[in-house]
């Protein structure tokens, strides 16, 4: 357990770069800051001790301010010291906690695309950005205080054993058993319970990004009451555990620990009384009460130094969980590139007995899979919902990689390929594409940052976008999702396609859009995807039989396998499932020219 801990810290350190030596300056100053903050007690003893020499003639006493002098000038220097130290552990701190960051972000580019499918960005972000958090903690505060308080301990025993052993033995007593009911508190089992509630609430955190998220259907539906239900029990789950933790495992040694250091008296006074009848018989009660003033202000320490074991050591269970957690994200499995790439030779896009099936998932969501887009062909995938479509699509791009076969670009296994250079060979366009909150000129220009405003207007209108553009206040200038400035779906849709326009690769995969069905943007949409697909390998996920007719081969999937592939009219004659298909299609074509009809 201890190892771990202090790989723990290793780890950490690690992070901080080149501030790591921060940390340990301000380790050291805090550790002189502590050694310094013990001379006032010193002062004490002195001053009790001149005292009680001349008593009751008070003013005879020598020396008094000057120690009074010394006491505030060392406690001054302690606090100063210890000030420096932590503007040490927080500049190391912040670099780690950023650190962290950056390399999270970083290796989340490097992860799969499929990973965020499973992964919650509010998890990632969350575990990202509160774990870095905790360890912050550790680093600027805990750290220090731990240092301190070993220093403390040290010198509060020299000290507790200097003037009379027996009254420092009798606080040290309390000491003892406050140690003891803390480390019963965080250590064995309940490290292990401080575990699982920081488990709970990673999943009340995805459980209430995936409620928001849903929130629009929630309303429509009208299902509060059930929609909550998932995060309303995650919600329980944490607080049960939080509760059970605070009231079953801490309560009774938090109890004793309080106790014991708020009265370290509890020792210090019977032990007194026993020694005072043999100081009085001695001729020393003077010293003997000099001691017992100076332990009686000394033990009062006993409980900051106590309290700033706690605090640290929690912070260092915080730490080691926040680091567990941290590390689920950046060690997260990546792509795993080839140690000799390979260039694709021409714009063919190749699927050779492919099957895939999803992790956790019982059945394959495609089995052995083969087609093939010859450069500059139009592949149409049609089927039933559920048929593998959108995952032989997310294949090329390697959202995930093949369980078996191989998919292959211009010639190339993807997998042998480097991951930039199959980006640049391939634009994707899904139904969902995110814009970011950024102005329509760097969204489009996120396709190739070198572009020109010419050329990324030039993609726009390409794109069917000048209406847009026209509307708009200030033009390719207008912030997108700011200020009022909303974009329908299928003006976003557009967007997305000068996007993919832009990016002018020789292979596109698109995902043909449904949901926006208002004619005049489906016009324009239909000829954005014109353009963009002129000339280049199209891998287009079908929904409407309409658009499909025209391409070179349609594969027709059911339940993740190919049962039909031929032209559009080869596939109408076999008389199969594309067949009946292209008649339902029909038919309810049919059925809505003659609703229109009736309607005007
Ligand atoms: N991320 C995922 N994890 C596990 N299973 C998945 C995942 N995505 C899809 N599946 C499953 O894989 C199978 C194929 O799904 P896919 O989305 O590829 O079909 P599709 O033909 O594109 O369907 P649709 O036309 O409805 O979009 C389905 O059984 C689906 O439930």
């Amino acid at each position: 357990m201890k190892e771990k801990k202090k790989s723990d810290v290793a780890v950490l350190l690690e992070y901080a770069g080149n501030r790591k030596g921060l940390t340990f300056l301000g380790l050291a100053l805090s550790a002189v800051s502590m050694l310094l903050s013990m001379v006032p007690y010193i002062c004490i003893w002195l001053v009790a001790r001149d005292l009680i020499a001349v008593a009751p003639n008070w003013t005879q006493a020598q020396g008094i301010s000057q120690y009074g002098w010394i006491a505030f000038g060392f406690a001054v220097g302690g606090i100063i010291l210890y000030f420096m130290g932590l503007m040490c552990t927080h500049l190391a701190a912040f670099r780690t906690a950023a650190n962290i960051r950056k390399q999270g972000v970083a290796h989340m580019m490097k992860v799969p695309l499929g990973y965020f499918d499973s992964n919650a960005s509010g998890l990632i972000r969350g575990r990202l950005d509160a774990a870095s958090a905790d360890t912050e903690q550790l680093m600027a505060h805990n750290l220090a205080d731990i240092v301190g308080t070993i220093v403390l301990f040290v010198s509060m025993i020299v000290m507790m054993f200097v003037f009379d052993w027996r009254m420092g033995l009798a606080c040290l007593m309390a000491v003892v058993i406050s140690v003891i009911a803390m480390f019963s508190m965080m250590g064995g089992k309940n490290a292990q319970i401080v575990g699982e509630y920081q488990a709970t609430q990673d999943r009340m955190t995805k459980a209430g990004t995936e409620y928001v998220r849903g929130i629009p259907v929630v309303k429509i539906f009208q299902q509060t009451v059930y929609s909550f239900k998932a995060f309303k029990e995650a919600i329980e789950v944490y607080s049960n555990k939080a509760e059970y933790y605070q009231a079953d495992v801490c309560q009774v040694p938090q109890t004793v620990n309080l106790t014991f250091t708020e009265g370290a008296f509890i020792f210090l006074v019977p032990v007194a009384l026993f020694l005072a009848p043999s100081a009085l018989a001695n001729g020393q009660f003077a010293e003997f009460v000099t001691d017992f003033v100076f332990y009686a202000v000394f033990s009062a320490i006993i409980s900051t130094a106590l309290a700033k074991i706690m605090f640290a050591s929690s912070g260092m269970m915080l730490a080691g969980t926040a680091l567990d957690r941290i590390r689920q994200v950046i060690e997260a499995p990546t792509l795993k590139k080839p140690d000799h790439p390979q260039m694709p030779q021409n714009n063919k896009v190749e699927f050779k007995d492919v099957s895939f099936t999803y992790s956790g998932a019982t059945k394959p969501a495609l089995s052995h899979l083969s087609f093939t887009a010859e450069s500059g062909q139009t592949i149409a995938l049609v089927g039933p919902s559920g048929g593998g479509k959108t995952t032989a699509a997310s294949l090329i791009p390697r959202f995930w990689d093949v369980s078996s076969g191989a998919v292959e670009v211009g010639g190339v296994n993807v997998t042998q390929m480097d991951p930039h250079v199959l980006m640049d060979q391939v634009a994707f366009v899904f139904q969902n594409n995110r814009l970011f909150k950024a102005s329509i000129l760097e969204n489009v220009r996120a396709a190739r940052p070198q572009a020109s405003r010419e050329q990324v207007m030039e993609a726009l209108m390409a794109a069917q976008c000048k209406d847009i553009i026209d509307k708009l206040p200030d033009g390719i200038d207008t912030q997108i999702g700011t200020e009022g400035t909303y974009l329908s779906g299928g003006e976003q849709q557009r967007i997305a396609l000068a996007r993919a326009i832009l990016k002018d690769a020789p292979i596109v995969v698109l995902d043909e859009a449904t949901a926006f069905a208002d004619p005049e943007n489906e016009a324009l949409i239909q000829k954005a995807f014109a353009t963009l697909t002129k000339g280049r390998t199209v891998i287009m996920i079908a929904h409407r039989l309409s658009t499909v007719v025209g391409a070179n081969k349609i594969i027709v999937l059911e339940k993740g396998k190919l049962v039909e592939q031929g032209t559009h009219k080869e596939l109408v004659n076999a008389n199969g499932l594309y067949a009946r298909m292209w008649q339902d299609y029909n038919k309810a074509v049919q059925w809505k020219i003659t609703s229109d009809k009736e309607a005007k």
